[in-house]
């Protein structure tokens, strides 16, 4: 038997499978997707294994090599993720080592040691009597070992046979987390011949010993724990442990991800008659196994999440599988508790946020089976699931599911392809389309379904635009125009709660020199540098120079040095001396670092124990907070200004989000937008809830400058050390794609070349073409020439990237 292998080596010359004959050891154990080693020149590489041929051309025997050894006893990636992963090699145009990578769990990126775990000892016992082999009882052992006594076949069947199963340890010790614990280390009744001799001045051990022989039957405890109930300091402790009493140990917490987070068991709702109506609509795609796609564009607060969890429900019974992408998990946490409450069991959260060991655990109880539903962030997408029912991509505007490197996929594209190979629904929602993606609904592409009113005849919350070049003309001395500050008092007054989003989006605090006007600039890269009050330093956010704030300013020696713009903080104090009796929840990066802490903050404000929410617009999306019924924006501005053909976009689309957490209860809501572009027709379809206006306009404007949707784009990014090499290359790569005969009939753009809007970034000049085109597989065809020689450049110290249907620009 052989096998078709892809090496470990990002390389065009390479970018292809090899063969490799299957020692007769693991004829039964290998399979498709399993991590191999294999000879590779001189060297030992990795590689994964995508194909079985059963034999080959006899030219060539003699010259094929056996695979060194299997690195898996488990496959992570199936048939389909393999076939998946040659498409988006090719529409990618990237490495298929890169793809397959990104598809498998982080877990295997990591330095781990596999050891067997032994689950039925009796089973084990009579097996290997079986084979005539003694058998030691183990817990776990490691691989090696157990590899040198049994055959990969043996093995194969004992882990077939659930006898024994396959544990990854982490190497990285930093990454495991430790507690200590306290046991016993005597038997119960001669310690309470102990405690009894224990004299008057020892009552601290006294206090500490009958504490753990009152709870004897619940060791080992945690030290802490311990301590924290008995008063009793360490050192006290230590000395019983001395004394041979105790026994202090290090335990490995594996913490379940959703173990802090109480389930609140919720039930179906009967739906609204345009809830209804949508899942009336997606239904019979699910149960004909229709690889359709919906797009259900609802207003904030219409109860899309009610859909989802009835749809998937559906699927369950169907006995089939689910997958639902949510921008990023520490943002939603409302979201993933309203799953994990409906379903209990079977959902598996996938995110960032876990250990290495957490993530491992989620993706066995997939591969295993036991989870049908997979919550996750853009990678999830490639989730081992099989038998796949439906699809749904929440906030599907949002450019997280694009991930910005190598593999530049959009979840949207993979989870095309998927539903489309299990004959399944996909469904897209939001508030506020992507312009494309409603453009598709608008053809009939998409299944257009619309949810025009929030659920219980709420109301949207009237908006209201404050001009603040009116305001800055009156002289207001700090961020709040007289009408905001007024709103929020008297929500103040009324014990109602207040969100507030400073929108940083292409906005960033410097500081600036009154005398002459210099900005502190990074000396590496062509941005200036931001102000981060907590640690009084200048940081780059691009790069990670960082210097103290200087006392003059290096261009003119003057001590007049100001912070230009604002952050959350000092926003936080202007709040604190406006509204003296407010408490106020501050979100942004610096607050919601730690693990977990985005939640607390929320669930803080949740239980009404702040009165204002502040913070960047990590704030926007997903929040559904009874008690809000002021939402102010302070600068609306500031995104509209980044070099994007999006740019009013993304303004229009976190407006009408953070517009959406008001009045969502009870109690009507009411949204302050604060702004210096007033008559903007961003601003004023905002003003109007008017998403469909929106994208009409948007359309219109994308028609006349040939873009999205009208025209595919694709962005090279050629970077160096060396201007003078960055810009030769660029202006080749320019001369090979200009063909006549694609230029004419307006049939492909280019735009450039033109510097990044960064134009250096730690010390790399950076140019760019980007090529707006109609017809993709002549454009693709021309760019893979280009991607041929990556390798080559590199070598020169010339680094090109590809991106097909970039949603950024540097
Ligand atoms: N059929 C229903 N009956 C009663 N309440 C409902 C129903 N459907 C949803 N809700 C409630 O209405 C609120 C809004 O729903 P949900 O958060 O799903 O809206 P959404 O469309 O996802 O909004 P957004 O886009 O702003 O996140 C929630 O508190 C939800 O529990
Ligand atoms: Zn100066
Ligand atoms: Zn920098």
């Amino acid at each position: 038997m052989f096998a078709e292998v892809i090496v470990d080596i990002p390389a065009a010359q390479v970018n292809r499978p090899f063969t490799y004959e299957v020692p007769e050891n693991y004829q039964f154990s290998i399979d498709i997707g399993m991590r191999v080693e294999v000879p590779f020149g001189s060297r030992q590489l990795m590689g994964i294994v995508v194909k079985f041929l059963p034999k080959i051309d006899p030219a060539l025997a003699g010259k094929i090599r056996p695979i060194t050894r299997l690195l898996d006893y488990q496959s992570f990636l199936n048939e389909e993720l393999i076939e998946l992963s040659y498409d988006m090699t090719e529409e990618l145009q990237t490495f298929h080592i890169t793809v397959l990578s990104a598809m498998l769990p982080s877990m295997l990126k990591v330095k781990y040691e596999t050891v067997f775990k032994l689950l039925d000892s009796a089973a084990y016992q009579s097996q290997l009597a079986d084979w005539r082999l003694s058998s030691e009882i183990f817990e776990t052992i490691p691989r090696e070992s157990l590899e040198a006594k049994l055959s990969a076949g043996q093995i194969k069947q004992l882990l077939d046979a659930g006898i024994i199963e396959v544990e990854y340890r982490v190497l990285n010790q930093a990454r495991k987390k430790y507690i200590e614990t306290i046991q016993l280390a005597q038997p119960v009744d001669v310690l309470e011949e102990a405690l009894a001799g224990l004299d008057g001045r020892s009552h601290k051990q006294r206090d500490l010993l009958s504490y753990l022989l009152e709870h004897a039957a619940e060791l080992p405890l945690a030290s802490k724990q311990v301590l924290e109930a008995t008063a009793v300091s360490r050192s006290t402790l230590k000395t019983m442990a001395e004394k041979g009493w105790l026994e202090l140990a290090q335990q490995e917490v594996y913490r379940d991800p959703l173990a802090e987070q109480t389930l609140h068991k919720t039930q179906a709702r009967p739906l609204t008659e345009e809830q209804a109506a949508a899942y009336q609509a997606i239904l019979p795609a699910i149960e004909n196994h229709e690889p359709k796609t919906f797009l259900i564009e609802g207003v904030t607060g219409s109860g899309k999440t009610e859909i989802y969890l009835q749809l998937m429900e559906r699927v369950r019974q169907l006995g089939q599988t689910a997958i639902l992408l949510v921008p990023e998990i520490a943002l939603t946490p409302q979201m993933v508790g309203r799953v994990t409450g409906r379903f209990e069991k079977g959902v598996a959260v996938l995110h960032s946020g876990l250990s290495v060991a957490e993530k491992y655990d989620e993706w066995r109880r997939i591969i295993n089976g036991d989870a049908s539903i997979v919550v996750g962030a853009r990678s999830s997408i490639f989730a081992p699931l099989a038998n796949i029912g439906l699809i749904i991509i929440d906030e599907e505007h949002e450019t997280t599911y694009k991930q910005s490197d190598n593999p530049r996929y959009h979840a949207l594209d993979v989870a095309k392809w998927r539903a489309k190979y299990h004959q399944a629904p996909l469904v897209l929602a939001s508030a506020t389309p992507s312009i494309e993606s409603r453009a598709r609904g608008e053809v009939g592409n998409y299944e257009l379904l619309r949810l025009t009113q929030r659920v219980n005849q709420r109301p949207l919350p009237p908006i209201e635009i404050v001009d603040m070049t009116q305001v800055a003309v009156q002289e207001t001395l700090n961020e709040f125009s007289p009408r905001l500050q007024a709103a929020i008092q008297e929500r103040l007054a009324k014990q109602e709660q207040v969100v507030l989003m400073l929108n940083r989006r292409g906005y960033a605090s410097s500081i600036l020199c009154r005398e002459c006007g210099h900005v502190m600039q990074c000396p590496r890269c062509d941005i200036s540098l931001t102000y981060h009050k907590a640690e009084h330093q200048l940081k780059c956010h691009y790069c990670d120079y960082h210097q103290g704030v200087p006392s003059t300013c290096p261009n003119c020696q003057s001590h007049y040095l100001r912070t230009q713009g604002m952050g959350t903080q000092r926003i936080a104090e202007t709040l604190q001396e406006l509204f003296p009796e407010a408490s106020v929840v501050r979100m942004d990066n610096d607050t919601t670092r730690r693990k977990g802490q985005h939640r607390k903050l929320l669930d803080t404000f949740g239980r009404g124990e702040a009165d204002i929410l502040l913070g960047t617009q990590m704030i926007a999306k997903g929040l559904d907070f009874e008690k809000v019924t002021l939402v102010g924006v302070i600068n609306a501005d500031t995104s509209l200004s980044i070099p994007d053909f999006r740019a009013g976009e993304k303004t229009f689309q976190l407006l009408t989000q953070v517009s959406g957490r008001a009045g969502r209860g009870e109690f009507p809501g009411e949204v302050i937008i604060q702004t210096y572009n007033p008559d903007h027709y961003v601003m004023q379809l905002v003003k109007d809830h008017n998403y469909e206006g929106f994208f009409y306009s948007e359309m219109q404007r994308r028609h006349l400058t040939n873009y999205p949707p009208y025209y595919y784009t694709s962005l090279i990014t050629v970077k160096s050390k060396h201007q003078g090499k960055a810009m030769r290359r660029i202006y080749d790569i320019k001369t090979q794609l200009a063909r006549p005969e694609w230029l004419a009939n307006d049939q492909l753009h280019i735009l450039g070349p033109s510097q990044g809007a960064i134009a250096r970034i730690n010390d790399h000049y950076y140019y760019q073409l980007l090529l707006k085109y109609k017809q993709k597989d002549a454009i693709h065809a021309g760019v893979q020439e280009v991607f041929a020689k990556i390798q080559e450049d590199a070598k020169q110290g010339v680094y090109i990237s590809i991106d097909h249907n970039p949603l950024q620009f540097i």
